[in-house]
C-alpha cells in the first residue's frame, strides 16, 4: 500500500511541483493551499505525512501542527520554512513536528527526508509493538542527570544540544576524555523524538578488527567458530533509536569502510545471514582526536567524516568552564552523600580555591572521582583540604602548609625524648598516608612500598587514627 502525503502550501506551483515529484517516487499525494481546506481533507482521508508551509494565508504551521497532533497523532508533520524561520521551525519540532525543510526545496533532499521519516515511523511502531511482546529488547541505560552549568561555553553547548536534538542529524562530538561527551549524547537522545526507543553506546576504542563486524551487525549461531548463540549487533539494538559510537578514530580503515556502507545503504545483515534488516538509526559519534588531522594522516576516511558531520559540537574542557566547577562539585557531593549515606554540607574555602586553580586533565570525570574519594574520607560536615589527593598540592599553598605542619621538624628548645617520639610518629603518619593515597588505599601495595609487612601496617594505621582506618576499610570493601 502506498504511503499518503498531504501538501499544504499556498504557493500553488511549489505544491504541484512537489506533488508531481513525490508521486513519481511512489507516494500518493494530495494538495491544498489553505489550513481550512486541509482540515476538511483530513476529516475524510488518513495521511501518513503532512508537508506544511509555515506561512499560510489563513493560518500558520504551528496551528496546523497543534490540530494534527490533537486529532491525528499518528500523522507526521513536516514544516517547510524559509531560512529566517529556522529557529521557529525548531520550536515546532519540540512541539511534535517531525522535521523541517528549508527553502529552496531540493527534490532529492525532500525525498530523503520523507523516506527517513516514514522509516522512523515504521521502526518506532515496530519497536513499540515488539517492546510489548518481547523481554529481550535492551533496556535504556540509567541516564545521569545533565548539569547545565553557568559558564558561557556551557550555555553555548546547551543551546547546540537543544537546537539539534529534535532533528535526525548525525552528530560529531569533539572533546577531551571525561568532558561529558556520552552525557551530551544521552541528553540529545532524551530530547529527541526517539527518546522512547533505545540509546545504545558502543566503545570503538576497544574493538578488535576481527570482532568489529559482529559487534556492529550481530551474527547467527554457528556462523563462525565461537558463535555459540545468535547475537544482536549494536546497530540492530539501536534500531528506531540512537547509536553512540565512542572513540571512533580508533576504528581501523577497513572497519570504517564497512561502517560507511551500512550507514549509506541503511541496511545490514547479521554475519551468517542473508536476511537484510532495514536500519533507522541516528548516529552520534565522539572523538577526543581531531578528525580532520586524522584525515590528513590517512587514518580516518574523509567520506565517513562527511557522512557523520551533519552537525558538530565541541564539548569544552573543564578548565575552560571554571565557573561551572563548583556547580558540578556541589552536584557530585550531593550524589556522594546519597551513595555513602553521609551529610557533608560544604567544601572549605581552601578546597574551593584548589578546585578553581587546578587544571583538571581528567575533566568532569576526574572531578566526580575526586569528590567521591574526599566524601569517603570526610567524617564531618565539611570537606577539608587534608582530604584532597596529592595532585592538588601544586595548586594549594594551604595544602603545603598543612603538610609542613606534619613534617618532622626538630625544635630548637625542649628537644627531649618525648618530642622526638611525637615527631617520629608524625613523620610516620605523613609517609604512611601519602603512600596509601598514592596506591589508592591498597594496603598490600602500600606495605610493599613501605617495606613493612601488612600486619605492621594495619597496626600503625590503627595507632594513627581509628577513624581513618575505618574509612580505608570502607573504601577497600567497596572496591572488593
Ligand atoms: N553535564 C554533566 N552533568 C552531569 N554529569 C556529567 C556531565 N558531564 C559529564 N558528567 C559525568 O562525568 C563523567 C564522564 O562523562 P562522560 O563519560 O560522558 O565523558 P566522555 O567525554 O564521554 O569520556 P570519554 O572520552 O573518556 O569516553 C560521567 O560520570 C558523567 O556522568
Amino acid at each position: 500500500m502506498k504511503n499518503k502525503i498531504l501538501i499544504i502550501d499556498d504557493e500553488i506551483n511549489i505544491g504541484l511541483l512537489l506533488s508531481k515529484f513525490l508521486t513519481k517516487n511512489g507516494y500518493e499525494v494530495s494538495n491544498t493551499t489553505t489550513g481550512t481546506a486541509a482540515v476538511e481533507i483530513l476529516s475524510i482521508e488518513k495521511f501518513d505525512l503532512i508537508l506544511c508551509d509555515y506561512r499560510l494565508d489563513d493560518t500558520d504551521g504551528r496551528e496546523i501542527l497543534k490540530y494534527v497532533k490533537e486529532n491525528y497523532p499518528n500523522t507526521g508533520v513536516f514544516i517547510i520554512t524559509g531560512y529566517s524561520d529556522i529557529r521557529l521551525a525548531v520550536e515546532l519540532i519540540k512541539l511534535g513536528a517531525y522535521d523541517y525543510i528549508v527553502k529552496p526545496l531540493y527534490p532529492d533532499e525532500i525525498l530523503n527526508t520523507v523516506n527517513k521519516a516514514l522509516e522512523t515511523q515504521r521502526a518506532l511502531k515496530k519497536h513499540h509493538h515488539t517492546n510489548h511482546k518481547a523481554a529481550n529488547i535492551p533496556e535504556i541505560p540509567n541516564f545521569p542527570k545533565y548539569i547545565e552549568g553557568n559558564s558561557k561555553p556551557s550555555i553555548k553547548l546547551l543551546e547546540q544540544i537543544n537546537l539539534v536534538a529534535p532533528t535526525n542529524y548525525s552528530i560529531i562530538l569533539h572533546g577531551k576524555s571525561g568532558t561529558g561527551k556520552e552525557c551530551v549524547a544521552k541528553t540529545i537522545h532524551l530530547n529527541s523524538l526517539r527518546k522512547n526507543a533505545p540509546f545504545v553506546a558502543m566503545d570503538c576504542g576497544s574493538l578488535s578488527k576481527e570482532l568489529a563486524v559482529s559487534e556492529f551487525f550481530g551474527h547467527e549461531k554457528g556462523s563462525f567458530t565461537g558463535a555459540l548463540s545468535t547475537k544482536i549487533g549494536h546497530f540492530e539494538q539501536a534500531n528506531g533509536g540512537t547509536l553512540f559510537l565512542d572513540e571512533v578514530a580508533n576504528l581501523s580503515y577497513e572497519t570504517q569502510a564497512i561502517l560507511l556502507r551500512a550507514v549509506q545503504e541503511r541496511k545490514i545483515k547479521r554475519v551468517g545471514s542473508t536476511k537484510e534488516i532495514n536500519l533507522d538509526v541516528r548516529i552520534i559519534i565522539a572523538t577526543n582526536e581531531n578528525l580532520e588531522n586524522c584525515i590528513q594522516k590517512g587514518t580516518f576516511r574523509e567520506d565517513l567524516y562527511h557522512r557523520f558531520n551533519e552537525f558538530s559540537i565541541n564539548v569544552p574542557s573543564l578548565k575552560d568552564r571554571s565557573e561551572d566547577i563548583l556547580v558540578f562539585a556541589d552536584f557530585f557531593l550531593a550524589e556522594a552523600n546519597e551513595e555513602l549515606n553521609k551529610n557533608i554540607i560544604s567544601f572549605s574555602k581552601e578546597v574551593k580555591d584548589c578546585f578553581l586553580n587546578y587544571n583538571w586533565p581528567g575533566n568532569v570525570r576526574e572531578l566526580k572521582n575526586v569528590i567521591r574519594r574526599v566524601a569517603l574520607l570526610t567524617n564531618g560536615h565539611q570537606i577539608e583540604i587534608a582530604a584532597l589527593p596529592l595532585e592538588f598540592e601544586k595548586v594549594s599553598s594551604a595544602k603545603i602548609l598543612h603538610r609542613e605542619k606534619k613534617l618532622p621538624v626538630l625544635k630548637k628548645s625542649g628537644n627531649n625524648a618525648q618530642d622526638l617520639k611525637k615527631t617520629t610518629k608524625e613523620a610516620e603518619y605523613t609517609v604512611i598516608l601519602t603512600v596509601l593515597r598514592e596506591v589508592n588505599f591498597n594496603k598490600a601495595k602500600a606495605s610493599r612500598i613501605l617495606k613493612i609487612d601488612r600486619k605492621t601496617l594495619y597496626n600503625k594505621i590503627k595507632a594513627i587514627n581509628l577513624n581513618e582506618e575505618q574509612q580505608i576499610e570502607n573504601r577497600q570493601n567497596k572496591m572488593g
